[in-house]
């Protein structure tokens, strides 16, 4: 170990274990150290649930040597499952094992007797590098299957780097060239990310990453297939869309703007955006087909809208004085396409926000098209209206704004809005930086070719009400400090009024 998040293998030796014979006591080991671990990982999703089993789906070696890399997917006792790559090394874990202390899972002992350390392989480039080998070859594994996209050129032996950034997965970049995701809920159906890249690599010249490869496996998961790592093109980027967006609102909050720019020099920036969302859904469009909204889509959109509201209130008490504005809202949408105003649907991405755009040489380049996480790849891909990502990316201005805002006032930013002056109005220098920014988005977005999100707005109202109250749940399961900001939105929305204050 050379410094902190820089693991250097040992020598890899061939003793480790290499084949399913050898693996069963170490992955007994390993379920016997995940209850107390896993919950303290970002994309572990089961906050609040107790967990006190985990047993194994799935174990093989991807890696053979010592340390070995072990692919497994595991289910823990709420149901759900967890994929985590496994360094196995000798030893037992401490200084001068190698492993760096924030990656150690535990130290387990091999059938007769000896330590063992078990730790997340997403930080050992070693490791990393021995995986994509796999990925060169393009064959199976055990019970995995390693499959490469038509024409993809995956060059072995680039330095592997794993992100740190706060993730509902894992990813690591491959020199400039790539970069791989490394699912961790893991699910069974086709994953909407490959599709949707796959589709859009089709469409051609679309603000988009090539897909390159993937790893999916038909263990336990009956005939479906589950996908378990995604390859694709790194997009090399000045930042993303959230970083140069709270600069920008944080400047604007402060008064330190540009006088010839003095909502913040974003506008551009959101204009640009706009154009390269409605590039993406007019390929999505062209590509996985689009129609016009039925009744029963629009009541079952609906049903769905409300569940998810039922959901959150159960754990989100800010949310109880909203209820029955959003109910309203929600209602409105399904009497607009009763009314005989049915909007088209399509393929959409699904989590659009601020944080999936990168600022490109060639402008922004959308990521991260597998949905909201948790939930089913079906409920995923089911087309909607294509003003719910507008929305959603809407909603991500308000977020930067009331973000920079907590920033130079203090969290939770509002808390001193009302009862002092200066803060009152740095608080409307923030909501007319996000305004200014959403009508900016709105502008390039129609410019583009979309149809102009300010003309539906009783779907917009609907899909902003309901991407602020996923985002309270959200926040509440993982960043309660943040969760005065969606609940603001929420309370305009509810009350008839607009999702940025
Ligand atoms: N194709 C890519 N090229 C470069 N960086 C990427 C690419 N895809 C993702 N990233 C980086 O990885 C981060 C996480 O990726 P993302 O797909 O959003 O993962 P998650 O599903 O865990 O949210 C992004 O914020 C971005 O910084
Ligand atoms: O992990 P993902 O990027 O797939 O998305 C999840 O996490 C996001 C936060 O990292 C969350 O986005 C929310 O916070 C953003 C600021 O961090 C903000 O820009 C977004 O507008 C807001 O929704 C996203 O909702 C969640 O699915």
């Amino acid at each position: 170990m050379t410094g902190p998040g820089r693991p250097v293998a040992a020598p890899r030796r061939p003793d480790g274990p290499t084949a399913q014979d050898d693996l069963a006591p170490t992955v007994d080991e390993l379920c016997r150290l995940l209850p107390s671990w896993l919950p303290g990982r970002r994309w572990y999703a089961g906050k609040g649930h107790r967990l006190s089993e985990v047993r194994p789906l799935l174990a093989e070696v991807v890696v053979p040597g010592t340390p070995a890399l072990l692919q497994t997917v595991l289910r823990t006792d709420d149901g759900a499952c967890y994929q985590l790559l496994v360094g196995v090394a000798p030893g037992p874990a401490g200084p001068g094992a190698g492993v760096p202390a924030d990656a150690v899972i535990g130290t387990g002992r091999t059938p007769d007797g000896r330590p063992l350390t078990l730790y997340e392989a997403s930080s050992d480039p070693e490791l990393l590098s021995g995986l994509l080998e796999r990925f060169v070859a393009a064959e199976p594994c055990g019970a995995l299957e390693f499959h490469r996209a038509p024409e993809a050129v995956i060059p072995a032996g680039a330095r592997a780097r794993a992100l740190t950034g706060e993730q509902s997965n894992t990813s690591v970049a491959f020199g400039d060239r790539m970069m791989l995701k490394v699912l961790r809920r893991i699910m069974p159906g086709a994953n909407t990310e490959l599709e949707t890249l796959a589709a859009l690599e089709r469409a051609g010249d679309v603000p988009s990453a090539a897909p390159l490869a993937w790893t999916q496996t038909t263990a336990r998961h009956g005939a479906e297939p589950a996908t378990l790592c995604i390859l694709q093109e790194f997009v090399a980027s000045r930042g993303d869309g959230w970083s140069i967006a709270t600069a920008q609102a944080r400047a604007c909050v402060r008064g330190t703007c540009e006088p010839v720019a003095p909502l913040g020099g974003f506008a551009d920036d959101a204009m640009l955006l706009g154009r390269a969302t409605a590039r993406v859904h007019r390929a999505l469009a062209e590509q996985l087909g689009t129609r016009t909204m039925s009744l029963p889509e629009a009541a079952e959109l609906t049903d769905a809208l409300v569940a998810r509201l039922d959901e959150a209130l159960a754990e989100v008490p800010g949310l109880a004085p909203c209820a029955r504005g959003l109910r309203t809202a929600y209602r409105d949408l399904r009497e607009a396409v009763r009314r005989g105003n049915p909007p088209p649907v399509q393929r959409v991405h699904g989590d659009l926000h601020l944080g999936q755009a990168l600022r490109a040489e060639r402008g922004w380049v959308l990521i991260d098209f597998e949905g909201e996480p948790g939930h089913p790849f079906e409920e995923r891909r089911r087309p909607r209206p294509a003003v719910r990502d507008v929305a959603a990316m809407l909603r991500s201005f308000d977020y930067a704004a009331h973000h920079a805002l907590g920033e130079v006032l203090g969290f939770p930013p509002g808390e001193r809005t009302s009862r002092d002056v200066h803060a009152a109005r740095l608080a409307r220098r923030a909501s007319a930086w996000a305004a200014h920014s959403r009508r900016a988005f709105c502008a390039g977005y129609t410019a583009a070719g979309g149809q102009d999100p300010r003309t539906s707005p009783v779907l917009l109202r609907a899909f902003e009400a309901d991407k602020a109250v996923y985002e309270a749940l959200y926040e509440a399961r993982n960043r309660p400090e943040w969760l005065p900001i969606p609940l603001a939105a929420v309370r305009r929305l509810a009350h008839g009024g607009q999702s940025t204050g």
